[in-house]
């Protein structure tokens, strides 16, 4: 089974404005509500690429109770703790640039954290944990930590993408795959990446220290894929971009959802790439169509030195 986790949850209040003005009042006629969070988008672009997961994380109140009922109207099985609090909204300003306005995530009690362990410890040999989205600073590093150290001794795949001080610490046991963007990976070694070398640089870092596969996105440009054997760039297919939100989620399912299917992970850093473009050129998430029809225009090729102009 995979298992998704999203520790902070949210309702992304979408709002299309076309000429946003900062300190003015902006209407708009294009607003959409949907659930979000890293770990949720990877559960909801799982079920669109027939892929079933089941969704862990916190939720609450009326946002929380909207954010279930969406995922179980799509076919997601969802496994969430109650929490008191009620669930963030997100707010995404669609104009000529994307603006986000993200709440802070839910302060958890000890017997909370220890349902999610508990539901961890349950998980079987060969099943995937995806932690993705930000991890609430009230909440130790240690935590995760523990959780991760479940994942290495029961020999679960982990999957994180995170960001912040409690990711150092969960990258000191051996991760299945981390997929930082540019900014995330530069932060976890107070560095500016402002090369693909130095995105494979500090990437070959992660998989020196133990992480199996390490992908890079970089947006429109495309992304980095680093293993112990492998070092591959893809660019990222054209098109018109609507809204990129859950673009790296996406990138981070079609990714799993191709490995699961028996592809070598080449094809599935491929497929990975065409899932994030494909919605990034979408309002919604990306459909399996899109991703089918995208993946042809995916070039990967083998990351040369040469490479490091880019
Ligand atoms: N403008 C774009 N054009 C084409 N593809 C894009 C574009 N933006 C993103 N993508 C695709 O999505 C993938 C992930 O994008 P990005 O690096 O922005 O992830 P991210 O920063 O983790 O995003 P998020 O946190 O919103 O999910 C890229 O590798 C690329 O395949
Ligand atoms: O505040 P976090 O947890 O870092 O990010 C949350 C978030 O911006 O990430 C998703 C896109 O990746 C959105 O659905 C959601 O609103």
């Amino acid at each position: 089974m995979i298992y998704t986790c999203t520790i902070a949850p949210s309702i992304d209040y979408t709002v299309y404005v076309p000429d946003f003005e900062q300190g003015k009042l902006n209407r708009s006629n294009d607003v959409y509500y949907y659930p979000g969070g890293k770990g949720i988008n990877v559960s909801r672009v799982l079920q669109r690429l027939g892929v079933t997961s089941r969704a862990l994380g916190y939720v609450g109140g009326f946002t929380g109770h909207y954010i279930d009922a969406f995922l179980k109207n799509e076919g997601i099985t969802t496994d969430f703790i109650e929490t008191t609090e009620i669930t963030r909204m997100n707010v995404k300003i669609k104009s000529a640039e994307e603006t986000e306005l993200n709440g802070p995530g839910p302060e958890l009690t000890k017997a909370q954290l220890s349902a999610l362990t508990e539901k961890v410890r349950r998980m079987k040999s060969g099943d995937w944990f995806v932690l993705a989205g930000s991890l609430p600073s009230s909440i130790a590093p240690s935590y995760f930590l523990e959780l991760a150290t479940i994942c290495e001794a029961k020999n679960i795949r982990f999957v994180v993408d995170t960001s912040g001080p409690a990711l150092k610490n969960i990258l000191t046991t051996p991760v299945f795959l981390i997929k930082p963007n540019q900014q995330e990976l530069g932060d976890l070694f107070g560095v500016e990446i402002a090369h693909l070398s130095d995105a494979y640089d500090y990437a070959s870092r992660l998989v020196a220290r133990g992480t199996q596969h390490v992908i890079v996105s970089m947006g429109s440009e495309g992304a980095l894929f680093v293993t112990k054997d492998l070092a591959l760039v893809a660019r990222a297919p054209q098109g018109t971009v609507v809204n990129t939100v859950g673009s790296g989620d996406s990138l981070v399912s079609g990714f799993i959802a191709s490995y699961v299917a028996g592809q070598d992970v080449a094809q599935a850093f491929r497929y990975g790439v065409a899932s994030g473009s494909a919605t990034a050129f979408r309002s919604d998430l990306c459909q399996k169509e899109e991703v089918d029809r995208l993946v042809e225009q995916v070039v990967v090729s083998p990351y040369e030195e040469k490479d490091v102009t880019k």
